[in-house]
């Protein structure tokens, strides 16, 4: 196979003389002297090469070529330091090699094009790119047509772009509309139109396999389009999670080289009924009330959530509530093992045999039907605790953030079919802050005495009896339109659920009125209940079961990569900040 795409000559960049060679997986070039003596070596991954044309070509200030005909140009994902504790950005580099004839030309670009094809079987040919205008600092569109538009032209990707005019729009569309044809979605914006294109997936792929989404043990449908995530909001956190990086130019070269990330994703349920799904945080208690508060100050853009953190923080809350949670295998791996999460990790490897086993095997983890929401099953008995809590959180991934380099579970894996599960018993104001300031730094948030941290399949939340009473009253508790939302739900289906009611926005609204804050620094009486944070969207409801679904959605990225021991970065494929 290797020797098939063998090809190996002498070629001119400029006045210098280089040896080309391009094998199966590599094409590399190498400086060559006067004397004939080997100078530096620059080698690149078939799949790493964005596009071959024939002549001197240029993408900027927009594609221009010079058609002479012994000359071709590569252009290839060239690294450089992104200078955190993070991942590494790409840029797009550029060769223009002279051949000594145009014959020699035109079997360099065959070559190379053959290689492609036959190397990197799964890159997209034809996206469907949605782009929240109102995103973050509202450049979606400049970002788009300027910094991505140019690079998916130039590797030959064809989009449909639509532009979003309101929200559930890009969700909407995909549940509904004729998707034949596309290999990926692509939205540009934050978490929030990244949330929309996981419902908007993860829904159409279950209509079509006729799955009910609001049974929690129903086994999902993985989704067959990839999610490609161009970072534009002002909450990047599952492409800072899945990337390292938040930079458009190396998501859009991610989305380009067809790379492949599978994600766990966390179903939440209300009785009889799907809520959301989640990846980065389901959160009750401090990250509830933040974003509660968050959404009353939204005109003060992204500094809201520094605003909300620190008032919520003042108001010094802790919430009674019952958890009850499925563990996972410690076996295999554990919150608390110092691991990290990283492009080709193995543990997350070793979880695509136990999450979709062939059909043969027997007595395998997760059989077809999910019986772990019975204590008789073979997959683990449910733990339970009671108390107060300041907040209890599950995140499928570490979620990761510019906030929080290292994110809310440091050691969690992307794709491994679990959550981790964060309890952070009532504590003192100041031990609290340490817990919170910890997420800032390379110290363990878990290594302290009121905190507790489990990986685990599966999560069950309530309040205490007596509790639940309370805490309707306070809140209004379901108002008729809720009630009639639940019930049709049980009734129809979430689809129905999807397109009826924005989960959104309205929520959020209507529980402003609910919102503990509300009650927070002025008065004396603490509320009984806080908020489920779902994303960055606020639940409905407090008594929840949340299911993780291993490996749900694909996502054009890697993981985060190594700096550190990047093959590629020590051949020299890396600029170095
Ligand atoms: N055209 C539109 N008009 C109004 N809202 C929209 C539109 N398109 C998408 N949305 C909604 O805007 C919300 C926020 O979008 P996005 O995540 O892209 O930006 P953001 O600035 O990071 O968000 P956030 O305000 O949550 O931090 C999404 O939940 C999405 O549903
Ligand atoms: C004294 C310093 C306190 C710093 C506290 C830092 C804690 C940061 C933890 C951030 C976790 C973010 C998890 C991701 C959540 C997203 O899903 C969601 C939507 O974008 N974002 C928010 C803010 O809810
Ligand atoms: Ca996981």
């Amino acid at each position: 196979m290797e020797t098939d795409f063998r090809l190996e000559s002498s070629l001119w960049v400029g006045n210098k003389r280089y040896r080309a060679l391009l094998t199966g997986w590599h094409f590399q070039w190498t400086e060559v002297d006067k004397k004939n003596r080997d100078k530096k070596t620059i080698s690149v991954p078939v799949s790493e090469v964005v596009g071959v044309d024939e002549g001197q070509v240029e993408i900027l200030p927009q594609k221009s070529t010079e058609d002479t005909d012994k000359d071709f140009t590569v252009f290839y994902v060239k690294r450089s330091s992104s200078g955190g504790l993070h991942g590494l950005l790409w840029r797009l580099g550029r060769i223009q090699f002279s051949c000594p004839s145009r014959v020699l030309r035109d079997q360099w670009t065959q070559h190379l094009r053959t290689a492609l094809k036959t190397h990197s079987p799964v890159r997209p040919h034809r996206l469907l790119v949605f782009i929240n205008p109102f995103g973050g600092k509202k450049k979606g569109r400049q970002i788009y047509h300027s910094l991505v538009a140019p690079l998916f032209e130039l590797a030959g990707i064809s989009s449909h772009v639509i532009v979003t005019e309101r929200a559930n729009h890009a969700r909407d569309h995909l549940l509904k509309k004729d998707l034949t044809g596309f290999d990926g979605v692509v939205c540009v914006g934050g978490d929030g139109m990244f949330s929309e294109i996981l419902h908007g997936l993860i829904g159409r792929t279950q209509q079509e396999a006729g799955l009910c989404e609001n049974d929690p043990s129903v086994t999902l449908q993985p989704c067959p389009l990839h999610i490609g995530i161009i970072p534009a909001g002002s909450t990047d956190c599952v492409c800072y999670a899945t990337v390292g990086v938040i930079d458009p130019v190396t998501s859009a070269l991610h989305i380009i080289i067809g790379d492949s990330q599978p994600l766990d994703v966390c179903s939440v349920h209300h009785t009889a009924a799907l809520v959301r799904y989640s990846v980065s945080l389901l959160g009750y208690g401090f990250y509830g009330d933040v974003l509660a508060e968050s959404e009353k100050h939204r005109w003060m853009g992204p500094l809201r959530y520094d605003y909300a953190g620190t008032m919520v923080y003042l108001s010094n809350r802790s919430y009674a509530g019952i958890v009850q949670y499925l563990p996972a295998d410690p076996l295999l791996s554990s919150p608390r093992d110092k691991t990290r999460c990283l492009s080709g990790c193995s543990v997350c490897s070793k979880s695509t045999g136990r999450l979709f086993p062939h059909p043969s095997d027997s007595g395998s983890l997760y059989s077809s039907h999910f019986s772990q929401f019975s204590n008789d099953s073979e997959e683990g008995e449910w733990v339970s605790v009671e108390g107060r809590f300041r907040c209890v959180s599950l995140t499928c991934m570490s979620s990761s953030c510019p906030k929080s380099p290292l994110g809310l579970s440091p050691s969690a894996h992307l794709a491994d079919g679990t959550g981790d599960l964060i309890l952070v018993w009532d504590t003192h104001p100041l031990g609290f802050l340490k817990f919170l300031y910890r997420h800032t730094s390379t110290q363990d948030q878990f290594d302290l005495p009121f905190v507790e941290v489990h990986r685990v399949k599966a999560v069950r939340f309530s309040l205490p009896a007596g509790k639940e009473e309370e805490a309707f009253e306070e809140t209004g508790g379901l108002d008729e339109e809720e009630r009639r939302h639940v019930e049709t739900i049980s009734r129809n289906g979430s689809q129905q659920q999807l397109t009826e009611r924005s989960m959104g926005q309205e929520i959020a609204n209507e529980q402003k009125s609910a919102t503990p804050f509300l009650c927070g620094l002025c008065c004396s009486k603490a509320p009984a209940a806080s908020v489920w944070n779902c994303d960055g969207e606020i639940l409905p409801f407090t008594n929840i079961i949340s299911r993780i679904h291993g490996q749900l959605v694909r996502l054009y990225a890697r993981g985060i990569e190594d700096g550190a021991t990047m093959h590629s970065c020590s051949e020299e494929n890396c600029e170095r900040a």
